[in-house]
C-alpha cells in the first residue's frame, strides 16, 4: 500500500495541538481544519489536470483544473470535521457520507448511515476520517466503495496506527493512505498511543 506521511513542520504543529489533552473542543476543531488543508493539498498533488484557455487582463494563457475531481466521503462523526475544508479546496467535488460507530467492546464498526452514489466506476474517492486505529472502520468504508466499482481510493487520516495500516494492506483493496503521523501502537482499549483520544468526542463532546 502506498503510504504518504505529511510531516511538514506546520502539520506537526497542528497535530501537537490536537494531541494536547488541554486543547478544548473549539481549538481541536480549528487545528483539524488546518491540518486537513495540508493533507488534502498533498493528496491531490499528483492528480491529473485538464487544460483550459484563460484570458488574464493582459493576455491569453493556459489554465488548469482537476480533470476528475474525487468524491469526498467523510466518515461520521469525526470525519465531519474534515469535510468542509476538503470541499473548500475542491469545490467541484461531490460528497458522499458514511456513518459508523465503533463498538467499544468488540471494536467492530456499527454502520448507521450510508449515502453514496450508486456507481463509482472511474471515480477517485477521498475518504476523510481523522483516525485509523484497528482499521475496521476504514476497511468497512472501502468495501462499500469497491462494491460500487471504486478502484482508486485514498484514505486521508490525521493519525494512523501500524495495526490499521496492516489491516488495510491485508484487505488487498486498491488504496493509498495520506496521514500526518504513524503512531506507536494501539492500547488494550483499541486507542491509538500516543494518539489524541477520541476524535469525535474531542470535536463534538462525549456521547457516553
Ligand atoms: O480503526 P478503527 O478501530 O475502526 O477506529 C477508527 C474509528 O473510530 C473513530 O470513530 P468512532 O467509532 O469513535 O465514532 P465517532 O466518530 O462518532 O466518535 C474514528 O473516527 C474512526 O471512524
Ligand atoms: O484512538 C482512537 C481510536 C479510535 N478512534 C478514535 O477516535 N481514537
Ligand atoms: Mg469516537
Amino acid at each position: 500500500m502506498d503510504v504518504l506521511v505529511v510531516d511538514h513542520p506546520l502539520a506537526r504543529a497542528r497535530l501537537t495541538t490536537m494531541r494536547d489533552a488541554r486543547t478544548d473542543n473549539a481549538a481541536f476543531r480549528a487545528a483539524l481544519h488546518e491540518l486537513t488543508v495540508m493533507l488534502v493539498y498533498e493528496a491531490t498533488r499528483d492528480l491529473p489536470v485538464a487544460e483550459e484557455r484563460v484570458h488574464t487582463p493582459v493576455a491569453r494563457t493556459t489554465g488548469y483544473r482537476l480533470a476528475n475531481p474525487p468524491l469526498l466521503v467523510p466518515v461520521l462523526r469525526a470525519g465531519l470535521g474534515m469535510a468542509d475544508q476538503a470541499h473548500k479546496l475542491i469545490p467541484d467535488a461531490q460528497m458522499g457520507f458514511v456513518g459508523l460507530a465503533r463498538d467499544e467492546e468488540t471494536l467492530q464498526p456499527t454502520p448507521y448511515m450510508e449515502s453514496l452514489p450508486d456507481s463509482l466506476a472511474g471515480r477517485p474517492v477521498f475518504v476523510l476520517d481523522p483516525m485509523l486505529a484497528t482499521g475496521g472502520s476504514m476497511a468497512y468504508t472501502i468495501r462499500l466503495l469497491t462494491d460500487r466499482g471504486a478502484t482508486d481510493v485514498t484514505a486521508i487520516c490525521a493519525l494512523a496506527a501500524p495495526e490499521g495500516i496492516k489491516h488495510l494492506e491485508e484487505s488487498a483493496h486498491p488504496i493509498r493512505l495520506v496521514t500526518a503521523s504513524i503512531d506507536e501502537r494501539l492500547n488494550d482499549s483499541g486507542f491509538i498511543v500516543p494518539g489524541l483520544g477520541d476524535a469525535g468526542d474531542r470535536q463534538y463532546g462525549a456521547v457516553h
